[in-house]
């Protein structure tokens, strides 16, 4: 079958990783006999240099006529100036709230065979650990309203946390769904100590628990959660949160799986087109050196596979792919603890023989 994929490749590593990604995919699509057909959606301060927008109409209108996006990353110094509504980093931000895209998926998966690239001490870590953060993604303080205005102690800044119920019962719903094809198990993390929006989204969790009796559900707050998923990764299953705890919960996830460089994302909506990107950024001190991690990405597209296109065989061709290159000692910089590395080009050739490999077997 025919998949059109949009390609948003952005700034920094974002091209780099990208292009892994889509040869991973096309090594795929020729061994199932399945065509991914893409097309470029300029984004970030890449598209800000060329048309003055970094989230062109045109983009857009690409993405939606595609049937997924797989998006690399935005934003970099070069743009860290811009005002706010031209900065880089409101190409993701446009394209998830265009796209509908409420729910962030970040699979926290700790490789058997990476155990030592973890910082956590064997003792804590034990068989592993598996931690599937459902994050909230397109309301809370990343889209409430901001601004400026004078007090008695001069200028200030706000920025405003919201959330209404449906936005909290429907991302609900999609951790208590993630969660009854796992362990049944979900911690619902917020500040309701302190929050007024925290408050409300623990009563409709609440709620919503009743409709999934099989799922045990506790909450946390998240200051504790930060400290607990360092203690003892293995109490959790889902943690559902909002935008902004999830953002931050999940890059301390994934360093506790060896590196930032591993760590995927599916961002999904009502619909089966998503946007799927590394919860990483776009890595601006090692751009261009080709040392990125392409693992992140290229887990990334095997996310799009199962989610967006239902390919669940393929998908687990290229997680499967990933282990096995990862058992077999490759490593590229960020998780080679004292050992050799590869760069960013030979780990994804490495990862493809592996696959290849793999079929003839
Ligand atoms: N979804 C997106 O497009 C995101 C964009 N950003 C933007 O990216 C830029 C850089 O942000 P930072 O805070 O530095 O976060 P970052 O995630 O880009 O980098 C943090 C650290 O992790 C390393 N790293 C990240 N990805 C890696 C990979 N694949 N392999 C090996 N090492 C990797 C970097 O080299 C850096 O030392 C900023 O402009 C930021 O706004 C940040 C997060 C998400
Ligand atoms: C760059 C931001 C808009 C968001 C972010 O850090 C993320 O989604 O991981
Ligand atoms: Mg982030």
């Amino acid at each position: 079958m025919d998949y059109k994929i949009a390609i948003a490749k952005g700034d920094g590593i974002g091209p780099e990783i990208v292009e892994s990604a889509m040869e991973v995919l096309d090594v795929i699509g020729k061994i199932k006999g399945h065509k991914f057909i893409y097309k470029e959606a300029p984004v970030g301060g890449f598209a800000y240099d060329l048309y003055g927008d970094p989230l062109p109409l045109e983009s857009i209108k690409t993405c939606k006529e595609s049937d997924s996006v797989l998006f690399g990353a935005v934003g970099g110094p070069k743009w860290d100036n811009l005002p706010g509504d031209k900065r880089a980093e409101t190409a993701i931000l446009g394209l998830r709230k265009n796209l509908e895209t409420f729910a962030n998926l970040r699979p926290g998966y700790l490789f058997k065979s990476l155990k030592d690239a973890s910082p956590l001490k064997e003792s804590i870590i034990g068989d592993g650990f598996d931690i599937l953060v459902v994050r909230e993604l397109t309301g809370g303080i990343y889209f409430g309203e901001k601004g400026y205005k004078e007090t008695e102690n001069g200028k200030a800044a706000f920025d405003i946390e919201i959330y209404s119920e449906m936005e909290i019962e429907r991302i609900a719903r999609i951790g208590f769904e993630m969660a009854m094809k796992r362990d049944k198990k979900l911690t619902s993390v917020d500040k309701s100590n302190v929050l007024e929006s925290s408050r409300l989204w623990r009563k409709v969790v609440e709620e919503v628990s009743k409709d999934y009796k099989e799922v045990s559900l506790n909450h946390m707050y998240i200051d504790n959660a930060a400290m607990q998923v360092i203690r003892d990764p293995k109490q959790f299953d889902v943690i559902l949160t909002s935008n902004i705890f999830g953002d931050i919960l999940s890059d301390e996830i994934s360093m506790i799986t060896g590196s930032i460089g591993m760590l995927a994302s599916a961002s999904i909506g009502k619909d089966k087109k998503g946007i799927f990107e590394p919860i990483h950024g776009s890595a601006p001190d090692i751009t261009g050196k080709g040392i990125a991690n392409p693992i992140a990405t290229i887990l990334s597209a095997a996310m799009m596979l199962k989610y967006s296109f239902g390919l669940e065989e393929e998908s687990k061709m290229i997680e499967d792919g990933v282990a096995k290159t990862l058992e077999e000692g490759y490593r590229t910089s960020d998780i080679r603890g004292d050992g050799d590395w590869i760069k960013t080009g030979e780990m994804t050739e490495k990862i493809i023989k592996t696959i290849q490999k793999m079929v003839q077997n």
